[in-house]
């Protein structure tokens, strides 16, 4: 297993966890029994065991005919219907992935729409893809969600005017509910391909379902190797003694650190292309744990970037906040900082040493920084930043979500606090009952 879980600048004791022990273990039983709230959506606790191997090899077929066909692939899906797919395809190709040129790259550049409300961003998209050719893969378990529903609208019509109703049918694929939802009656009703969202998966966990497999092979990541991390993650967090599982450790010290005061986890990261993997475990944390008034607030910075704007504030400000450091120990490409005869930006003391050299002395000076500025650290490190890796991670984090979220006494699985907005606005809007 190429990840390991790092207590010891948490201010957290022997004790503390100890007398956590039972918890976790209640916890564990809780969510593998499935006999708690929200159990129902426990189907990725166990993803292997019912693993469609049949659908699965039809995705990676169109994935290969996308790659073949198209020169973009749009991705039209919000919250848990992209954020997945965007932090896997961001953290493990190459950092200018659509930048590439076209006779240099075997994959489709990959665009997502269908996350915002802006009809600037939508008309920017259409100006930037009208004349290229285009596969659309629209995403929502629901079927039923005003974002992505809208830019569907806009994107359909624009596959039709472009390639006929015939041509638009083999290029937009629908991922949804097998057989409910405005989308899946759509989908049905023009015969476009789909692929299912498992009834017993909600949205923010959901990546390693064709929700995130088919955009993830599409830009030629091998998601063979990311189902080999997750389902070898899957055997290695069941162990229920919290002292053997880093899994159940980390939700153990979350919950223990937030009933010291620490309301805020900020997760760190000092790789520009892990920013996305901050954002989907944002959501997965803040839409899993957020309720009855409750809950650790997500947040995250990009280091090195943010320690010249935030890292005043995690230094120095009130002291409600604990770090989680996500934290990549080798790297696959690098560089070597050369010497100048004038020295003139005086950093010749640096030469013969890497980049990433330096980013693995700023993260131990600030963890250094912080935890004396009272800042309770976690570490969480990757070996490499690899698909194997990223698999385990992600079900990592999934299972430790809902473990802290049981011992925090509330439902992980459920988002009832998200339709508040949603209704006003439909009531705004005149939306018929
Ligand atoms: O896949 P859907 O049903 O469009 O939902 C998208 C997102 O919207 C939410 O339902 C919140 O409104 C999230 O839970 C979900 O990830």
């Amino acid at each position: 297993m190429g990840i390991r879980f790092n207590h010891s600048n948490s201010f957290i004791t022997e004790h503390e966890y100890k007398y956590m022990e039972n918890q976790i273990r209640i916890a564990h039983k809780m969510l593998h029994d499935r006999t708690a709230q929200g159990s129902e959506f426990t189907g990725w606790l166990d993803l292997s065991l019912h693993f469609d191997h049949d659908e699965y090899h039809r995705l990676l077929m169109k994935a290969e005919e996308i790659r073949n066909n198209a020169d973009y692939l749009i991705v039209i899906g919000i919250g848990g219907s992209y954020l997945g797919a965007r932090a896997v395809i961001e953290a493990l190709n190459h950092s200018f992935y659509n930048l590439i040129e076209d006779d240099k790259r075997s994959a489709p550049k990959i665009l997502f729409a269908g996350n915002n409300l802006s009809g600037k961003y939508l008309s920017d998209l259409f100006e930037i893809i009208k004349d290229k050719e285009v596969y659309v893969n629209v995403i929502s378990k629901s079927g039923t969600t005003t974002e992505p529903a809208i830019a569907f609208r806009f994107f359909k019509k624009f596959m039709e005017d472009k390639y006929g109703k015939e041509g638009a049918k083999k290029r937009i694929i629908a991922t949804t509910d097998k057989s409910r939802g405005s989308l899946k009656e759509l989908a049905n009703i023009n015969g476009y391909e789909t692929f299912v969202i498992p009834d017993d998966i909600g949205g923010r966990y959901s990546v390693l379902t064709p929700v995130g497999l088919l955009p993830i092979a599409v830009s030629n990541i091998n998601t063979d190797e990311i189902l080999k991390g997750a389902f070898q993650a899957e055997e290695i967090y069941t162990n229920e003694n919290l002292f053997d599982n880093e899994c159940y450790m980390y939700a153990a010290s979350r919950q223990i650190l937030n009933r010291k005061g620490k309301d805020i986890e900020i997760l760190t990261n000092y790789e520009p292309s892990l920013s996305f993997v901050s954002e989907w475990w944002k959501q997965l944390y803040g839409e899993s744990e957020g309720k009855d008034k409750k809950g650790i607030y997500p947040a995250s910075v990009n280091f090195t970037t943010d320690l010249h704007s935030m890292g005043q504030w995690i230094q120095d400000g009130k002291r409600n906040i604990f770090e989680t450091n996500l934290i990549i120990k080798e790297l696959n490409k690098d560089l070597t900082i050369g010497y100048e005869d004038m020295d003139l930006d005086k950093l010749n003391y640096l030469s013969g040493k890497t980049v990433s050299y330096v980013n693995e002395k700023a993260f131990e000076g600030t963890l250094e920084a912080h935890v004396k500025g009272d800042v309770p650290n976690l570490v969480i490190e990757l070996d490499r930043l690899d698909e194997y890796n990223m698999g385990s991670l992600i079900y990592f984090f999934e299972k430790a979500c809902a473990i802290s979220g049981y011992i925090q006494g509330i439902n992980p699985f459920d988002q009832p606090g998200v339709e508040m907005y949603k209704k006003n606005m439909f009531k705004l809007l005149g939306k018929p009952e």
